[in-house]
């Protein structure tokens, strides 16, 4: 037979994300976030699409890291913060007694502003999270795992000779790159990254920029940015941020060329931030 079937329905599932309506991924309903007395985010109410890249953008201290940690509830591990409001991943309420926020946290995975592998080898940083969620039934399936994830993030051909060499050996953007295969490895649905570029030189830069469009395709992706240039190379959404209130969302493009608020416009043109 000519061409594989698999190649085709990516193909077809591909081609129909194109034309198909947005889908949206996550539904976030009026957000307050306190940290102790303090209220961080005000009444944020967001739907994020899923197959998409959403931009966080805004000046310093506006909330952006604060409410992307709601989305896998990395805020319960921040003692004195206190989340209200509903989140819903595909209509379930992520806040729910019944999640595990463990599971929650292999669904929804975070890249971090600086690339923060494991000690232990590049193998190992991969192979550690399908190991414990127990996603690999041997050795076969593993090394599959985690050539598939390192594929993915593009990293394979650069490590493939040295798999058992230590995870912090590498350059920073490779670092990076091998976060993103380790949050790629436990089959996650969103991939929330913090900065994940602010660490990094510019051509390491273009290579994640370049990955994040890549993976948009089947994930989720979420990431708060403080370069403007970054979230209109990247996002296919963007919302503006300021003083903990969520002050436009819409099509990147829109946001960029035609924005609603003075203050999103007084943002993007360098005005304040
Ligand atoms: N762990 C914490 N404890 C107390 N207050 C916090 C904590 N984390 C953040 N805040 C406060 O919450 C507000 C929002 O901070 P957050 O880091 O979410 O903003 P941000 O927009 O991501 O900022 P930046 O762009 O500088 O990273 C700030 O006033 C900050 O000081």
């Amino acid at each position: 037979m000519d061409g594989n079937v698999e190649d085709f329905t990516e193909t077809a599932r591909s081609k129909q994300a194109q034309n198909m309506p947005e889908m949206t991924k996550v539904e976030c309903r009026n957000i307050d976030v306190f940290y102790g007395e303090k209220q961080a985010i005000f009444d944020i109410s967001l739907d994020i699409p899923d197959r998409a890249v959403t931009a966080f953008i805004g000046p310093s201290g506006c909330g952006k890291s604060t409410f992307l940690r709601c989305i896998n509830r990395m805020n319960d591990t921040i003692e004195s913060a206190r989340v209200t409001g509903q989140i819903f991943m595909d209509g379930a309420d992520i806040n729910d007694h019944s999640i595990d926020p463990v599971l929650l946290r292999s669904r929804v995975g975070m890249v971090f502003q600086k690339p923060n592998p494991f000690p232990k080898s590049i193998y190992d940083n991969i192979a550690y999270g399908p190991r414990i969620h127990g996603l690999a039934s041997g050795k076969q399936e593993l090394d599959e795992v985690v050539e598939s994830a390192l594929r993915k993030a593009g990293l394979w051909d650069e490590v493939k000779d040295r798999l058992l060499a230590p995870g912090t050996g590498l350059s920073g953007g490779q670092q990076q790159r091998l976060c993103i295969a380790r949050a790629i490895a436990v089959s996650p649905e969103v991939i929330l990254m913090d900065e994940p570029c602010s660490a990094l030189d510019p051509i390491a830069t273009a290579r994640i920029e370049e990955l994040i469009d890549e993976l948009r395709e089947r994930y989720c992706i979420v990431i708060v940015t403080h370069s403007m240039q970054q979230a209109a190379r990247v996002s296919q959404k963007t919302a503006f941020f300021h003083l903990g209130k969520l002050v436009e969302y819409g099509d990147t493009e829109r946001i960029f060329t035609n924005p609603e608020d003075s203050r999103t416009q007084d943002y993007i043109t360098g005005r304040f931030g």
